[in-house]
């Protein structure tokens, strides 16, 4: 997160850590808790990672560095890519993990709801991008969970600031005209959550951005309303 400030202990509950064991384990992105057995992430973040067994979800913590090998974590049993996903760039970057074990929920670690698919125009203005993601394009991982408020853009605007690429209708962009504040690499696959009403909804799945937090270069999220009916199909037992 680039112009963001420390979050406080259970401020994020539902916000998890996916670290990978490839020749050593580390933060590769963020995830969202959705339900006891289910965590949404970013497609660009697991694909050509998709051996559920090199993968770690830590939740209910604040600092990288709370991890060791002693640290509890959750197991994965199966990663579900969206079929459709290519690129970030492109679109449908949006995955599931499902855990081998059904977690305990506390008060460090609790679902975010997720917006209904009637809720796609609403105009959100309470939004907070998080993660542990760098802090400048040429950054590296944090240790305290970063958190930094994001303004809705409209589409129009977003398209006109992305004019070479084509931004669909299921992805939602956020950030600030003068830059400054805005999602970074490891932040991927971690939620751009909004409070509506007293309750806080999982809007947007960290996606990519040119850059991070440019002058006119707003971030990219995945629009997670627009995926209701995928993920209600991945998620329910057939
Ligand atoms: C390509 C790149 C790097 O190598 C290092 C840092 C950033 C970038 C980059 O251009 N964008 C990005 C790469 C990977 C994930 C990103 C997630 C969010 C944003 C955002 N601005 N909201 C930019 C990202």
């Amino acid at each position: 997160i680039v112009g963001g400030t420390d979050s406080s202990p259970g401020e994020w509950p539902w916000q998890v850590s996916l670290h990978a064991r490839l020749s050593r384990q580390r933060h590769l992105c963020g995830g969202s808790i959705i339900s006891n057995q289910w965590i949404l992430t970013a497609a660009h973040c697991v694909s050509s990672l998709e051996n559920p067994n090199i993968w770690r979800v830590y939740a209910g913590i604040l600092r990288q560095s709370e991890i060791n090998e002693n640290t509890p974590f959750f197991k994965v049993e199966e990663i579900i890519i969206h079929s459709q996903y290519k690129f970030a760039q492109i679109g449908y970057d949006i995955a599931l993990m499902k855990l081998v074990k059904p977690m305990n929920f506390t008060d460090l670690q609790l679902p975010i709801c997720l917006p209904s698919k009637e809720d796609t125009d609403i105009f959100y203005t309470d939004c907070w991008v998080i993660g542990w993601g760098y802090r400048k394009e040429k950054g590296r991982v944090q240790d305290i969970l970063q958190k930094a408020p994001v303004p809705f853009m409209s589409k129009e605007e977003c398209q006109a600031r992305y004019w070479k690429r084509r931004i669909g209708d299921k992805v939602i962009c956020a950030g600030y005209d003068e830059g400054g504040r805005d999602a970074c690499k490891g932040d991927s696959g971690g939620p751009l959550s909004c409070r509506h009403e007293e309750v806080w909804y999982l809007v947007g799945i960290t996606s990519w951005g040119e850059g991070c937090a440019r002058p006119r270069q707003p971030g990219v999220y995945t629009k997670v309303a627009e995926y209701s009916d995928w993920i209600l199909e991945k998620t329910t037992q057939h």
